[in-house]
């Protein structure tokens, strides 16, 4: 029974793994944001999986980088955001219609303090929110026509009230207002594209480690792994991803339940004598 075990299961894991990589080869995809962090990690997976893709960032330099590493199957376009429309009209010039739009891309905020900058919010909306809209709006007949999915990259701070994020806390609340209530038209529709929100925790990318390590009593989890179980979500056309599941999804369900028990157990997860008053803006701010 043991010696069954220990061959069964890494064989239905092989097999799994095989079925899974198999429904993304040869399939259209663009990944925005692709230049660093889980975007960077979505661009190398798919390329793995044989699909054919386009990847977008603001600068050409990182995004340069990450294309050396992928297949030639891998074609780039570099724009901000105010050209999402034209990025959506190259994959149809390169890659010949989509089959997944993958939102990813995230402005640069501050981790700290709300300060009152309006402005900022205004900006970090066009970028995180809106430039998501008009994506969706330029790719829908693409997607309509390969009955293909959308994945939107979102966050435990799109669901829940955590302390220092309040700019990049309110793009994300909005994202899942849009897409959810776009998701039931689409079912009234008979429309086949599905969309799956994905709702992380803390990923160790480069600028959430520089952001917040030293201030969260949480670990983070690896942004490979995390990318991985995007596609997944994305593949399997799930309404919802959580990752990781457990300390992502358990304190949804005390939101809901105990809301103010939530609110206290995340205070007490955050140091907050290392805050301060004043900004924590990333090194590459600029929005
Ligand atoms: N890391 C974390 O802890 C968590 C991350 N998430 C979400 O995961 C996603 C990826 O995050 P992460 O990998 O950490 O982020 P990174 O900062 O590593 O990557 C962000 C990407 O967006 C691009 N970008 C930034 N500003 C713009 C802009 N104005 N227009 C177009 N592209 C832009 C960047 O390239 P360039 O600057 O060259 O344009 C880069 O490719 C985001 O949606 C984020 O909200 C959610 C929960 C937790
Ligand atoms: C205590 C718990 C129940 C769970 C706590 C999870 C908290 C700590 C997680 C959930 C979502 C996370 C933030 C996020 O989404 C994205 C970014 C952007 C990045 O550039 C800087 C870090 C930041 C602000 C993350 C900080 C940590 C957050 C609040």
């Amino acid at each position: 029974m043991g010696r069954l075990q220990k061959i069964l299961i890494p064989f239905l894991g092989l097999v799994l793994a095989f079925w899974f990589y198999s429904m993304l080869k040869g399939k259209r995809v663009i990944v925005t944001g692709a230049s660093t962090g889980i975007g960077e990690e979505m661009a190398y997976h798919l390329a793995r999986m044989g699909s054919h893709i386009l990847i977008t960032a603001r600068t050409e330099t990182k995004l340069q980088k990450v294309n050396g590493k992928l297949s030639t199957h891998t074609c780039v376009f570099m724009a901000d955001m105010a050209f999402a429309e034209h990025v959506v009209k190259e994959a149809q010039t390169s890659l010949g219609g989509l089959d997944m739009l993958i939102l990813n891309h995230v402005g640069t905020s501050y981790f700290g303090y709300f300060d009152g900058d309006v402005g900022h919010i205004r900006k970090l909306l066009e970028i995180n929110f809106l430039s998501y809209v008009a994506m969706t709006v330029s790719a829908l007949p693409m997607l309509k026509e390969s009955e293909g999915s959308i994945v939107v990259v979102s966050s435990m701070a799109g669901k829940v009230g955590f302390p220092f994020t309040v700019p990049y806390s309110a793009t994300k609340f909005a994202l899942d207002g849009f897409f959810s209530s776009l998701r039931q038209e689409f079912h009234i529709q008979n429309i086949n594209v599905s969309i799956t929100l994905c709702i992380l925790g803390f990923i160790d990318t480069d600028r959430a480690l520089h952001a917040a390590a030293d201030v969260l009593l949480v670990p983070p989890a690896p942004r490979t792994e995390c990318a991985l179980e995007i596609l997944k979500g994305g593949a399997l056309r799930r309404r919802e991803l959580y990752y990781r599941y457990g300390s992502t999804r358990l304190p949804l369900l005390l939101r809901d339940c105990a809301a103010e028990l939530l609110d206290r157990l995340v205070r007490s997860r955050y140091r907050l004598d290392r805050i301060g008053t004043g900004q924590r803006r990333h090194p590459s701010a600029g929005n």
